[in-house]
């Protein structure tokens, strides 16, 4: 089935300044990576795919491709993801909104889409940019080809292009905002332009993402990633949605909580008329310093619950702590991101998914950087006992990605539990 994109459908468009525009004749055209196959005389040709689409970055770049999913025109920002498998649990993280997903793992779509792996309801990004799709699929779980399931969710994604390539410039130039076209009729000109009259910082994403209601969640992780299955006291937790991976809920529960999912946008004061044992700031995309109403709702909590930041959660702690948050050139997003975890004295691999970063300099006397990334010695968690305060840059409820963090949220709860028996 065919569907048109003819608007960004994930993010709204923020105009650029028209002053960004390089002149058109900068446009290069890189040489379609996937050429004709030839076919020996005899032999029954087949109906191979040419490209039909094009991924036009705001360098200037044109990379030809071949299209699945979603046909139409969309714009986006190009982030690449290193992770080896868990491309299911990526298309549903909300904090890709807005975002192409490049995955560097060359082989996609071999075991299909299944019931189990999504991360939320929706798929929020902008597209996906992968160098091969699987002609078959195969895996006792699936239910649906990855094509399928794309185009049913109305998201873009294009194959055959040269991914290695794409993510040497990325990680060179830093992250670009792109074009994805199937529309014969724009001219690269056109895909050019529209990258450039596009931005990502400072848009409001959240509200996209975030549920529009109060609701309940009770679902645990199966019993195989149960590592501590210990009884224990139940704690009740509000979670604010900022675009929460339901991994992060199923952990909560699984370690014991009941749990009070909020909009993003839910009074501080309802919260805590709730009397929570503790409050959970979730991950979410786009931009920090773009979402002054959820800053305000964390320093209206801080302090008068134990709370518990997990990446854009962590980022909004540190600027209610008054610290400042920047863009990262291309940010970390991959399951294999080594972390040294200065209390537990130990290195973790974790799952990793953003491209902003707290500036642990900017932050009071009394905050602690619990967590360093270790490739390049970034902020990945922070701590501010004196208020109860924990957060995580990066992903301890994995999913997909290695388990190794997974014990912050026993932590969690220890500090829940401690604060309640002072209080
Ligand atoms: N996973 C997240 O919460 C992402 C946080 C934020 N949107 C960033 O890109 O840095």
């Amino acid at each position: 089935m065919v569907f048109a994109i003819t608007n960004p459908s994930n993010c709204p468009i923020a105009p650029k300044p028209p002053t960004k525009a390089k002149p058109l004749k900068s446009l290069l055209t890189v040489k379609c990576f996937a050429s004709p196959h030839s076919v020996a005389s005899g032999v029954v040709e087949r109906p191979w795919k040419t490209s039909d689409a094009r991924l036009v970055l705001e360098d200037g770049s044109v990379w030809k491709a071949k299209s699945f999913g979603a046909r139409g025109t969309q714009v986006g920002e190009v982030v690449f993801n290193t992770s080896l498998t868990g491309y299911q649990e990526i298309l549903t993280d909300p904090s890709y909104a807005g975002q192409f997903v490049l995955m560097t793992n060359p082989h996609i779509g071999n075991t299909g889409v299944n019931f189990d792996d999504e991360e939320s309801n929706q798929c929020f990004l902008a597209g996906l940019v992968i160098r091969s799709l699987s002609i078959s699929t195969s895996n006792w779980r699936c239910t649906e080809t990855l094509g399928d399931y794309l185009s049913e969710r109305n998201i873009m994604g294009i194959y055959d292009v040269d991914t290695r390539a794409i993510t040497r410039r990325l990680r060179q130039d830093g992250s670009l905002i792109g074009v994805l076209s199937t529309e014969e009729s724009k001219t690269d000109e056109e895909l050019l332009e529209m990258s450039r009259l596009w931005d990502i910082v400072g848009v409001d994403l959240i509200s996209g993402v975030s549920c529009t209601a109060p609701y309940e969640w009770v679902d645990k992780t199966k019993p195989e990633w149960d590592f501590n299955s210990n009884e224990r006291e139940i704690y009740h937790v509000v979670a604010y949605d900022f675009g929460i991976k339901h991994n992060i809920l199923r952990r909560l529960a699984s370690y014991g909580c009941k749990i009070t999912v909020v909009p993003s946008k839910w009074p501080a004061l309802e919260t805590l008329k709730m009397k929570p044992d503790g409050v959970l700031f979730s991950n979410g995309p786009g931009d920090p310093s773009a979402v002054p109403y959820a800053v305000e709702t964390v320093k209206e909590i801080l302090g008068k619950a134990p709370v518990f930041g997990i990446c854009m959660g962590h980022q909004l702690l540190g600027q209610a702590l008054g610290g400042k948050t920047f863009k990262m050139k291309f940010g970390h997003h991959g399951g294999n991101h080594p972390v040294r975890n200065i209390m537990g004295s130990r290195v973790e691999i974790s799952a990793q998914n953003h491209n902003y970063a707290v500036d642990p300099a900017s932050l009071p006397e009394g905050v602690e950087v619990t967590h360093i990334n270790l490739n390049d010695g970034s902020c990945a968690g922070l701590a501010y006992p004196q208020l109860n305060i924990m957060s995580l840059q990066y992903h301890p409820e994995a999913s997909p990605g290695p388990h190794d963090s997974d014990t912050v949220f026993g932590e969690f709860v220890e500090l829940m539990k401690r604060a309640k028996q002072k209080a």
